[in-house]
Order: structure tokens, then sequence, then C-alpha cells
């Protein structure tokens, strides 16, 4: 498999614009030979500089299906909702709400059986904490082993973070792999110090496993 790719900008505004013209082109191409493409988004604050630019490219919008890469267990109005954030920037995209049940457990069931249709991914991008967690895949969390196994079923499940809101829904890196494009976006140099550690093959953080996942490379957009 080839390498990450590391991308480093000037500043986040051409970061976030060179990104949405990538993710554009790969979805258009993805529409150019099937009927629908999917693609997974992070929640978070990286996110906010991306999505009136990714708003603003040529796409049909309407053969888009969408879900965040993970879902902080909360109200979808509530404004810590991945879901929200996305379905507010991208209203005509087919936006997917991964509370699909009255229980994380069985929402994470019902999530999981949708996305399985969508399969494969046209394309993923992930966000990254300063914790070295992706989607909602915390250093530390019950079960992160086997999330993070780039051999396991591709699945949606009940996750903890170590900060509020704790109960979340996660992706884990299988189901996140599923894709013919893979990027992360991070901003800042404490992110960068770590991407760059993870490159180097030296930390056991989440993040290392996601760009060590030996299914896709991973597109790393970056800027301070
Ligand atoms: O909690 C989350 O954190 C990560 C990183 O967020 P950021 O604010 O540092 O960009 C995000 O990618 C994930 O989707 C979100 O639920």
């Amino acid at each position: 498999m080839k390498p990450a790719v590391f991308l480093e900008f000037a500043d986040r505004q051409r970061c976030a614009r060179q990104l949405a013209s990538d993710l554009a082109q790969v979805l258009n191409q993805t529409l150019a030979q099937q009927a629908r493409a999917g693609l997974l988004l992070p929640g978070g604050s990286s996110p906010q500089v991306l999505l009136p630019h990714l708003a603003a490219q040529a796409l049909d919008w309407a053969r888009i299906d969408l879900s965040p890469t993970d879902e902080r267990w909360v109200a979808s109005d509530d404004p810590h909702s991945n879901y929200r954030l996305l379905h507010a920037a991208l209203p005509q995209a087919n936006c997917l709400d991964p509370r699909q049940g009255d229980s994380p457990q069985r929402a994470a069931s019902q999530w999981q059986a949708q996305l399985a249709v969508w399969l494969p991914f046209a394309a993923v991008l992930l966000g990254m904490g300063e914790d070295g967690h992706f989607a909602s895949l915390f250093p530390g969390m019950l079960d992160l082993q086997a999330a993070l196994d780039p051999l396991a079923v591709p699945a949606a499940l009940p996750a903890q973070a170590p900060v509020e809101p704790c109960q979340r829904l996660s992706l884990n890196l299988n189901m996140l792999c599923q894709t013919g494009w893979l990027g992360l976006l991070a901003f800042g140099a404490a992110k960068r110090s770590l991407i760059e550690e993870a490159l180097a093959g030296s930390t056991q953080l989440p993040v290392q496993a996601l760009l060590d996942n030996g299914h896709v490379p991973v597109k790393i957009y970056w800027a301070p």
C-alpha cells in the first residue's frame, strides 16, 4: 500500500479550499459511474472551515449520502451533535442521523445496517483530537483494540469519550476504511507533532492505527 501523504498549507482557508475541491472531484468521479455516492465527514471544530467551501462545490447533492464518522449521544438538535452540524451545512445531501434507536447499542446496530447499503463509500474524511483520537475512538476506551483491528468486521459501536458528552457512537477502523478515498483534516502545531510521531511509527495512539491501516492510504491535510 502507498504511504500516507502529508499536505501542508499556509492557512486554514487554503487548506479547506483544496480539500473541498479534492472531495468534489472524488464525488463527481463516483457519480459519473454510479447512481449515488457515500460520504462520511467528521464533527467537532475542524470541519467548520471546510463545510462552506464544500457546500459551494458543483455537486449533485441529492445523489450524495452523507453521515458523520461518529456522533455524540445527545439530541439531534443539540449544539454538540455532529449530525446537526453536517445537516445544517449541507442540507441538500441525504444526511443520515446515527440515532437510529433508543439506546446506543440499538442505534449503532441500525446505523451499521444502513451504512452497509452504501458500501464502498466514495470518500471518508476524519478529524483528530489532540489526544490522538479519530472518529470517537479514544485512547484508553473500553474495547479500543478491537475497534482498531484492521481485520474486524466493519461496524458501528457505542463508544466512550473522556470528556462530555462522554457517550458516543463511532464507526470502527475497518468500516472507515471501506472507501476509495481516505483523508484526515488537522489544524495546529500540537496535532502536527502527533501526526509526525505517528508517521514515524512511534506512538500507541489510535491515529497510529489509522495511518497504518493496510487498506487505503491516508491523505493528510494540515494547516497551522
Ligand atoms: O469529538 C470529536 O473530536 C474529533 C476532533 O475534533 P476537533 O474539534 O479537534 O476537530 C472529531 O473528528 C470527531 O468527529 C468528534 O466527534
